[in-house]
């Protein structure tokens, strides 16, 4: 006998899973049937790419048996089992997908967030258990071998006899506390409850031994007890039932017990079509970002069904982009078993699921966001940005599905509006939609570019993802109305011209521009400012907010805003400025570098020289 210790995460999760208060222990017979479901799958496919391997459909199960006076549970299959090297890996160490997200979560103190956020596999069964055994026998092994731990120090291995291939999970079911039965791991009709609710449309059949009752023979009033076996999963796929049949609750088990996540569905959608193809389909808007999902690892898909048999874990082919969130399964009857994946990318039935599927999710977000603002805004602030990557890619060809879900915050409403409730409130003269690029709300709150137009009482929208403003030129305008930001050159908003007083001004300004040399393309007097004595406006397609974007990139493509110097002419600094030019050619030059270096400032973009800016300062001073 081999005695091993767990690697030391894994020590901690057992040590969670031992000590849990975790209130829905029963979960863990639905990993443990996940996983003996699962290794029958392996079978399967073990089976379509080889010959020698017969699939017979009768000889895959899985059962659970009690034996109520030693305190065990036994959950057994015919699955593809494990080798003892494989038992060492897959139980002694975390691999898992949940267990990673467990690892950047490791915060979280209680094992109630952890069981809640993320499931936990084979070790909730120390939730239960105070000691688990598996025996198991891989495909193609005369050999069986046996592992053993009550969770705490390490677990022990060594070859044991197993007559057929597969893997026989024992539990020995934790004494009852003052707080927790745990007898009822032991009754029947719980296990066989449980079954039911969160494991009755796995497609192998769930064997148990249950007791009944019938009258004795020859007597009319006595009844002995017997047992018989039985199938106590329906084994029909949930997506085969009738909706009306269904309840929230069946699809929000049915999105645990898939993995799709470890939230609960902010919405579901059950689609059953009949016509030019048919196909059923069930899919969920998750409620949380996946921890993963805006890396380069996030995989997005569905799982494809040919009449109820699996043929792809995650079609991408099925969804677009900008709705990769979107987790779920689609079956069609019209669909080969034996499809590849290169055929399948050109297989047209799938390409018109694809479409239909896309203005279904397209439909229920228009929904959702007319029906249920809240959830919407939920929604919104998970994955937004992603529709916002989709407005932008594939030069703007999804921009018309996407447009009305776009959401922004608006400095008059202070909360998220749509681009359709702007327009509406747009007063006519208002040319249009106006907004405001920066790192956060507080932060455009106080930029001095929105004086003007928020002076005229207009509406901004406020970007503050970087895809925001890149999103927006592709979109160009909205119900006719261009966009326009305020830090634009023209802003298309009347003022009273005061030529000659300007004309004035601009020998000043042309020796502004001068000492800027190619910093600056202008020095201009301001429309917009009210309040502040400087900012910065561009010309041209590229924002400073884009600069800034472009910038951070991997690959910088060292594009530049065209930036222009506005100077409020009527802050008192300008009269300074003003008796600068006339009197003292050398604090020009102070000044202006000091206006120049207080504009980068506001807009958040290094200055080229800090040390120089800072003596300037003081000289000054
Ligand atoms: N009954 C079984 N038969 C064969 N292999 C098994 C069985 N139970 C577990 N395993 C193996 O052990 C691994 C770890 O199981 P565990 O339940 O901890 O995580 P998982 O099933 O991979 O992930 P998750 O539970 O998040 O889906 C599985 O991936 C599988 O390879």
């Amino acid at each position: 006998m081999v005695k091993k210790e767990f690697q030391a995460e894994s020590k901690r999760l057992l040590e969670l899973m031992v000590n849990s208060i975790y209130t829905h222990k029963e979960i863990f017979l639905r990993e443990l049937i996940s996983n003996a479901s699962d290794a029958i799958d392996k079978i399967y496919y073990r089976a379509l790419t080889d010959e020698n391997l017969q699939f017979n459909k009768d000889d895959y199960y899985i059962k659970i048996s009690i034996d109520k006076e030693n305190r065990i549970v036994k959950i057994s299959d015919t699955g593809i089992g494990m080798t003892d090297k494989e038992l060492e890996e897959n139980l002694g160490v975390i691999a898992r997908s949940g267990s990673l997200a467990f690892k950047k979560e490791n915060k979280a103190k209680e094992g109630y967030d952890i069981i809640g956020q993320f499931g936990v596999g084979f070790y909730s069964a120390f939730m239960v258990a105070d000691n688990v055994t598996v025996i198991s026998r891989a495909l193609g092994s005369d050999q069986a071998c046996k592992w053993e731990s009550n969770g705490i120090d390490g677990y022990t291995m060594e070859p044991a006899a197993k007559e057929a291939v597969g893997t026989d999970v024992i539990l020995k079911i934790k004494e009852n506390t003052e707080d927790e039965d745990f007898d009822q791991f032991l009754e029947e009709y719980r296990l066989k409850s449980i079954v039911k609710k969160y494991s009755d449309f796995i497609r192998y059949p769930i064997k148990m031994d249950l007791t009944k009752s019938k009258p004795k023979e020859g007597s009319e009033d006595e009844y002995e007890q017997y047992t018989e076996e039985e199938i106590v999963n329906s084994m029909i796929p949930i997506w085969k039932k009738n909706k009306s049949e269904l309840s929230a609750e069946d699809y929000e088990n049915f999105y645990t017990e898939k993995r799709y996540g470890f939230d609960k569905p902010l919405r579901y959608i059950h689609i059953s079509a009949e016509g030019t193809i048919s196909y059923k389909a069930i899919l969920f808007i998750p409620e949380t970002i996946p921890f993963d999902y805006y890396t380069k690892e996030y995989e997005k898909g569905l799982e494809l069904y040919s009449n109820g048999v699996l043929i792809m874990n995650k079609c991408a082919d099925l969804l677009p982009d900008y709705f990769s969130f979107v987790k779920g399964m689609v079956d069609s009857e019209d669909l080969s078993l034996n499809i590849s994946r290169e055929m399948l990318q050109h297989d047209r039935q799938l390409k018109l699921i694809a479409k239909n599927l896309k203005t279904k999710i397209k439909n229920e977000l228009k929904n959702l966001l007319e029906n249920d603002r809240e959830k919407y805004e939920k929604f919104y602030e998970a994955f937004g940005r992603q529709l916002k990557y989709g407005v932008y890619s594939d030069f703007g060809a999804n921009k018309e599905d996407l447009q009305d879900l776009l959401m922004f915050y608006s400095s008059t409403e202070k909360k998220m509006v749509t681009l359709n409730e702007y327009v509406s409130r747009m007063p006519e003269e208002q040319k249009y939609i106006y907004y405001a690029s920066g790192e956060s709300i507080e932060k455009i709150d106080k930029m001095p570019q929105t004086e003007l137009v928020a002076d005229k009482g207009y509406e901004i929208l406020y970007f503050t993802d970087d895809v925001d403003e890149f999103a927006i030129k592709m979109l160009r305008q909205y119900q006719e109305k261009e966009f326009k930001s305020v830090s634009s050159g023209d802003l298309g908003i009347e003022q009273e011209e005061n030529d000659s007083e300007d004309q004035a001004h601009q020998d000043m300004f042309a020796k502004m521009k001068e000492l800027l040399k190619d910093k600056v393309t202008d020095v201009k007097p301001s429309q917009r400012l009210k309040n502040h004595p400087v900012c910065l406006a561009t010309e041209g397609d590229v924002t400073i907010e884009m600069e800034k974007v472009l910038s951070a990139m991997p690959n910088n493509p060292n594009i530049k805003a065209e930036k222009v110097l506005e100077i409020n002419i009527n802050h008192p600094v300008f009269k300074s400025l003003k008796d600068a030019y006339e009197q003292d050619p050398e604090k020009l030059e102070l000044y202006t570098d000091v206006l120049y270096n207080q504009a980068l400032l506001i807009e958040g973009l290094p200055l080229e020289d800090p040390v120089s800016f800072t003596n300037n300062i003081c000289k000054i001073m």
